[in-house]
């Protein structure tokens, strides 16, 4: 008997369907891979396949150009600090609008026409993200928060009962203020506290790419902190050290993956040689 060609592809998921089944990912979603139907779709399918063969993802999303958008539309003005946004009360009453009503609930909508049961929640219910103010030195932000502590327990539960949670980077502080929070710091914060097999971003890069633009498929973290300023650069130096963070309290794996590609997560997760940038131990 031959095998199909398809029938010797689909196989090389055999083992990654045994090893990954039963396992958390946290990924996080933004950006590039939520610009066009096509994408979001292709990302939707991508998290329902996931689910069904038993893997358990966590949806972090952040806002796209969706904040800026109706910010304009509603002809609020903002100044921004080294790429982040100053936000006062009215411009966080916005982001909370467009994070946890538009953007959630269409990641929410989409996911399930495709047979998966995704849930959407922000970082205050269940009082899953607590913030704190994020502190410069020279500049004040507002209301533009870190993570201070993570209560995983609705999400887990979520997930232990064929749901798929989805997440909007806001979090809350005991005064009763909500906070704008880096949606790559809350996933990472989030893999951390559940010990999750894979943190997964899809960013608007095939991954980290060396100084000819090839990419490097594999990265340990111990060649992390020489990386930095040689190969390394702009918003890639977060990214990969928070991975390093990551990995070092307990994550597996962390994954570079490009949203702008269809079905890129799978990829990455199923095949052996992946189509990203893996960070590892
Ligand atoms: N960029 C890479 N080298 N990826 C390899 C991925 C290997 C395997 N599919 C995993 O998810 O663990």
């Amino acid at each position: 008997m031959h095998t199909t060609e398809k029938g010797n592809y689909l196989i090389e998921f055999l083992p990654y369907i045994k090893e990954f089944a039963g396992n958390t990912f946290v990924i996080k979603y933004g950006g590039s891979a939520m610009v066009n139907d096509e994408l979001k779709m292709a990302f939707s399918k991508d998290i329902a396949l996931l689910k069904f063969v038993g893997i358990n993802p966590i949806i972090v999303h952040g806002g796209g150009n969706e904040i800026g958008d109706t910010l304009k539309k509603l002809d609020i003005t903002t100044k921004f600090h080294k790429g982040l946004r100053i936000t006062d009360e009215k411009t966080m009453e916005v982001v909370v609008m467009v994070l946890a009503g538009k953007v959630n609930k269409e990641i929410v909508l989409n996911i399930n026409r495709f047979g998966g049961k995704a849930v959407g929640l922000s970082g205050v219910d269940a009082n899953i993200i607590k913030a704190k103010k994020l502190l410069l030195e020279d500049v004040d932000l507002g209301l533009v928060g870190d993570v201070e502590e993570v209560n995983p327990d609705i999400l887990m539960n979520l997930s232990k009962s064929g749901y798929i949670p989805v997440v909007s980077p806001i979090g809350f502080d005991d005064r009763g203020s909500r906070y704008n929070i880096n949606a790559d710091t809350v996933a990472s914060s989030i893999a951390q506290v559940i010990q999750a097999e894979k943190l997964i971003y899809i960013s608007d890069v095939d991954g980290v790419l060396d100084n000819n633009g090839k990419l490097i498929s594999e990265i340990k973290i111990k060649d992390i902190d020489k990386m930095i300023d040689s190969v390394l650069t702009g918003g890639m130096i977060p990214k990969v050290l928070s991975a390093k963070e990551a990995i070092e309290n307990g994550v597996k794996k962390v994954h570079i993956i490009n949203g702008k590609k269809h079905h890129a997560l799978l990829e990455e997760i199923f095949t052996d040689a992946g189509i990203g940038t893996q960070i590892v131990r």
